[in-house]
């Protein structure tokens, strides 16, 4: 990489001697500063100033951490906030997406993550469109599509699909676009404000190593803040929340995608994680993902017959067919090789380019041959 290679943080992370780590597509290692940061917080912060501390920056923290993601995904200041589940914001973008549409129906990629599925449906039933699901590569979509709800990268093959070719298709027939960027972001270099992308949301426990459970993120762009309806109108989404008028009115901007009081303990880690990121080039990031992940797939293909389902266009992930891929899982863990097992028969790899060496994945490939012979 012309002797401009990305750094590899292991000193920052804790991540006990001995584990080679590939499961951060599931939940991230802990930055080693967080724990002391969320200290300060409950002693300083909470134990201190108190109730003080809501107008000291809690207050505006889901906007101010919005916009550290943005930095990560290509959105502008202002059009990113984080709070709530990932499963919520699908909802809310879901339900902003098609109010007020006279389509008829809601396209989800059928291999989703099924929360995603899940939530879509409840947005159908709630709103009589029906839903289509489709494979990525055959969405056929037309003038009837309200929206198109698609994963970036799939969380169980690790594919990862052309976002600038499928949104450019959705807005060819006046359809919208939903992308979960669950497993993209922390990844690659995403583009939603070049490419005009209708919504977003994402997580922040997985590449972005946020903690079990920190807050999702909603992207709303500057064009759709005006016209957005966040189908849940909690108090801090109005324009004036402290006013405690009985009517909603929802503020101008992001601001009006938030909904109840932010949880800060997982907001203020989430917060302090990613100063990981602050100087971390996307592209060379991207770059050492793919060299991480081939050389992972190489020496499995070198080592064992087992099939690599994860295709060419790839995120941080490798996924491979395994007959009883759970005992086989469970015995790379034994052996200190922690990936994780999805239904019915793939197991996972996961590569954080951050603190996942070239030497973790060809030991963690041999460890996987000699599990299996
Ligand atoms: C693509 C995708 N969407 C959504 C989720 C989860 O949603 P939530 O954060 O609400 O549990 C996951 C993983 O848990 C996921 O991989
Ligand atoms: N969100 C998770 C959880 O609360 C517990 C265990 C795992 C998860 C996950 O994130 C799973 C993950 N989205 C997946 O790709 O399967």
């Amino acid at each position: 990489m012309d002797g401009e290679e990305l750094r590899v943080r292991r000193e920052l992370f804790d991540i006990p001697e001995g584990v080679i780590y590939l499961d951060g597509n599931s939940l991230g290692a802990p930055p080693k500063h967080v724990a002391e940061r969320v200290q300060e917080v409950v002693k300083h912060q909470w134990g201190t100033r108190l109730i003080r501390s809501w107008s000291e920056g809690w207050w505006e923290a889901p906007q101010r951490i919005g916009d550290r993601i943005g930095r990560l995904v290509g959105a502008a200041p202002g059009q990113v906030v984080v709070g709530d589940s990932t499963s919520v914001n699908v909802f809310k973008a879901l339900m902003g997406a098609v109010k007020g549409t006279g389509r008829t129906e809601i396209v989800v990629d059928e291999s989703t993550f099924p929360t995603d599925g899940y939530i879509a449906q409840s947005v159908a039933s709630l709103t009589g469109l029906k839903i289509r699901p489709a494979r990525p590569s055959s969405l056929d979509l037309t003038e009837d599509t309200a929206v198109v709800l698609l994963n970036h990268v799939d969380y169980r093959t690790g594919e990862l699909l052309d976002m600038a070719e499928h949104t450019e298709r959705a807005h060819a027939v006046g359809a919208q676009v939903v992308w979960d960027l669950c497993h993209s972001a922390g990844v690659l270099p995403i583009e939603l404000d070049a490419l005009n992308v209708d919504y977003a949301i994402g997580c922040t426990y997985k590449f972005l190593n946020g903690g079990p459970g920190s807050p999702a993120f909603i992207y709303v762009p500057h064009a759709k803040q005006a016209t957005f309806e966040n189908p849940l109108s909690g108090w801090n989404g109005h324009r004036e929340p402290f006013g405690m008028q009985p009517s909603y009115e929802p503020d101008p901007g992001i601001v009006r995608a938030r909904v109840g009081t932010p949880d800060i303990l997982s907001m203020l880690a989430l917060d302090a994680a990613l100063d990981v990121w602050d100087d971390v080039d996307l592209a060379e990031l991207r770059q050492r993902g793919l060299q991480l992940t081939a050389l992972f797939r190489e020496h499995v293909q070198k080592l064992t017959d087992l099939e690599v389902v994860t295709p060419e266009q790839r995120g941080n992930q490798i996924s491979v067919r395994c007959p009883d891929a759970k005992n086989v899982m469970d015995e790379l863990v034994n052996r200190g090789v922690i990936g994780d097992h999805r239904p019915p028969d793939v197991l996972r790899f996961g590569f954080a380019p951050l603190y996942v060496t070239d030497e973790d994945a060809v030991k963690a490939a041999e460890v996987l041959a000699d599990v299996i012979r």
